[in-house]
């Protein structure tokens, strides 16, 4: 084996100072040939963990439902760990394949960062994601699924919960008559009927509760930019402005997610703006009410109650005052806490996690594209044809020269809205940066590693005349500016260009640079670039044959007859330095390279 060495340098583009490319530097006593890691060739996860050897770990940090456990079980070592420290969870997760957790459980950067790359899933057995820090999942390649549908009903059902028991001072009458007293003056309620409920946040659990309060004869308006309207025609909910909810509403319920945007989303400005004596529920996150702005209101009567299931911190301060508040309601994070919801949710983490630990793609990730399995299906020849093609191209490029841009385009007879790029534009990531460096990348971190790196990638539409039957006709990948140690690899334009096609389902090598080829992408390739002549092949061959190297192919792409023809040949081990030397020393030889793929 020729001595290697490749030296990754990140560097800072002057245009972009904030952004980091990176060099690959590579000297050779053999430059024909190129450093692969090791790295089983058919083992491609197209997500996560799809060659697992060993059973793999899967870390339960809270309590799942005993059918989820069993499912777990039935595939993996499940380790039921709760009340962790965060230093505890940080020990035993570089042992874990797989963490699942519910809302109490933080999932942190230093989580991902102590797991040493083994943690490939994170489940959360429930809607919310806000616990888990998703930048460092995506960055780390470990795919976040979560179980969003599973708990709904019960949600919707403890937020109408809160709102009646709020309504007619359930809670506080209760303590009141279990404390010896009869206080039926004290505790006169407000009726729901023909009062109008604003939920902020219309998606499953805004749905839901829409459902029910029409029940009550209630008037159901929504806040969310982001909701269909026909789904809110269909309920007979009425979609309406930020300004306009929130000065009409007798009742307000918070149905959205904790994120930047929704973050303290009612706050003394909100609340002023309020119609006085508005009744408050929330059972989607603590921060998405500013809590000390909330207890001013309540305390000058803007709010005349509030009826919390979340909290900023949970559990909250035990002197908190707006839990220990006369007029506020709570308890403690019970949303989901129902046998029925959480049976449904363990069992839907527990497939989910299983299916991302076997290579598939999930159909909740949280941080990766949903493919579904049909359109999978169809698409994985060229999943494969997209991480060939990647592997070859950077294999093409000189030592020192770097990749900074591809241009990846799609031919195909579909229309351009018909064909979802994403997954072929990882795999082509991940051909082009795991052959020249130590990171994992897949779905998850293929974007986010490629930026990292200060990858530009371009991705264009050819549209073809012809049956939209298949996917994709071929794809094309172009380096630019980058020297190539197989100038045969150049377009007229000077980019390293190849372009490869799926035939009879495998992928296949159907251009480099301004020659075509046709061979089957499998096992390692030689290209030379010679005058065409007779006897070039033979000699190649028998070089081959005599070192004992199996060919298993061989194609010609020339231009003319005696001209300049570029020679592909597949072979199936890995030729040694002295063979390489030999195809070398073949006098119309111009200049050859030796690929794996
Ligand atoms: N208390 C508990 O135990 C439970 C709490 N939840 C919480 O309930 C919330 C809703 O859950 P789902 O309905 O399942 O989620 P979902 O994703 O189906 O619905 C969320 C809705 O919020 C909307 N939204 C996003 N940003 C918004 C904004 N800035 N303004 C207005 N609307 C916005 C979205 O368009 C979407 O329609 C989540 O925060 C979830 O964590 C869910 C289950 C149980
Ligand atoms: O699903 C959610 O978003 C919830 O808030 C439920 O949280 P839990 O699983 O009960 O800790």
């Amino acid at each position: 084996m020729a001595a290697f060495s490749f030296t990754l340098t990140p560097s800072v583009h002057k245009a972009s100072p904030s952004s980091l490319s990176w060099t690959l530097s590579l000297s050779s006593s053999v430059p024909t040939s190129f450093p692969t890691r090791r790295r089983p060739t058919n083992a491609r996860p197209i997500v996560v963990v799809s060659a697992l050897n060993a059973k793999p770990t899967i870390l339960v940090a809270e309590k799942l439902g005993q059918a989820g456990l069993e499912l777990l079980k039935g595939f993996a070592n499940v380790d039921c760990s709760y009340n962790l420290s965060p230093e505890e969870l940080c020990a035993k997760i570089s042992l874990c394949d797989a963490l699942i957790v519910r809302s109490g459980t933080k999932v942190t950067r230093e989580v991902f960062e102590s797991s040493g790359g083994r943690l490939k899933v994170v489940g959360r057995a429930g809607v919310g994601i806000d616990n888990v820090d998703l930048p460092a999942a995506t960055e780390h390649g470990c795919l976040v699924v979560n179980a969003p549908t599973a708990n709904t009903i019960a949600a919707a059902e403890h937020g109408i919960a809160l709102l009646t028991a709020m309504a007619r001072n359930i809670a506080q009458a209760d303590a009141s008559v279990k404390a010896g007293k009869w206080q039926r003056s004290k505790y006169v309620g407000v009726s729901l009927v023909g009062k109008t409920l604003l939920l902020m946040g219309f998606g499953k659990v805004g749905s839901e509760v829409a459902r029910r309060a029409k029940g009550l004869g209630m008037h159901v308006i929504a806040y969310d930019p982001y909701a269909p309207a026909d789904r809110a025609r269909a309920i007979g909910v009425e979609l309406v402005t930020f300004d306009e909810a929130i000065s009409t509403a007798d009742f307000i319920s918070l149905h959205m997610p904790l994120t930047p945007t929704t973050s303290k989303i009612l706050n003394d400005e909100t609340f002023s703006k309020m119609k006085k004596g508005v009744r408050i529920v929330n059972v989607a996150r603590g921060g998405v009410i500013d809590e000390e702005a909330l207890l001013r209101a309540l305390d000058s009567g803007i709010v005349a109650q509030a009826a919390l299931d979340v909290f900023t911190e949970e559990p909250p301060p035990k002197d908190s005052l707006l839990v220990l508040h006369e007029n506020v309601t709570v308890s403690p994070h019970l949303g989901a806490s129902t046998i029925e919801a959480q049976e449904g949710v363990a069992i839907e983490i527990a497939e989910a996690v299983v299916g991302a630990l076997k290579g598939e793609l999930a159909a909740t990730a949280v941080n990766a594209p949903m493919v579904p399995a049909e359109v999978l299906s169809e698409l994985a020849p060229f999943v494969l044809l997209a991480e060939k093609l990647g592997r070859l191209a950077v294999q093409l490029v000189a030592g020192g020269s770097g990749v900074q841009s591809v241009k990846i385009t799609y031919a195909s007879c579909r229309g351009p809205d018909d064909l979802d790029t994403r997954l072929l534009r990882a795999m082509i990531t991940k051909g082009l940066i795991e052959p020249i460096s130590s990171v994992f990348v897949n779905l998850v971190n293929a974007d986010f590693t490629a930026k990292q790196r200060g990858l530009k990638i371009t991705e264009e539409r050819i549209v073809l005349d012809g049956s939209p039957e298949k996917p994709l006709k071929f794809i094309q990948l172009q380096l630019a500016n980058v020297e190539s140690k197989f100038a045969g690899a150049l377009s007229d334009t000077g980019e390293i260009k190849v372009q490869g096609m799926v035939k009879d389902g495998l992928p296949h090598l159907t251009m480099v640079g301004s020659f075509g080829v046709d061979v089957s992408l499998e096992g390692s390739l030689i290209l030379c670039k010679q005058v065409d002549q007779p006897g070039i092949i033979g000699k190649v061959g028998s070089i081959l044959g005599d070192r004992n190297v199996n060919v298993n192919f061989m194609s010609v792409g020339r231009f003319a007859p005696q001209k300049q023809a570029v020679m592909t040949i597949g072979v199936d081990e890995e030729p040694d330095t002295e063979t390489l030397k030999q195809i070398g020393e073949i006098q119309a030889i111009e200049e050859f390279v030796f690929l794996k793929l």
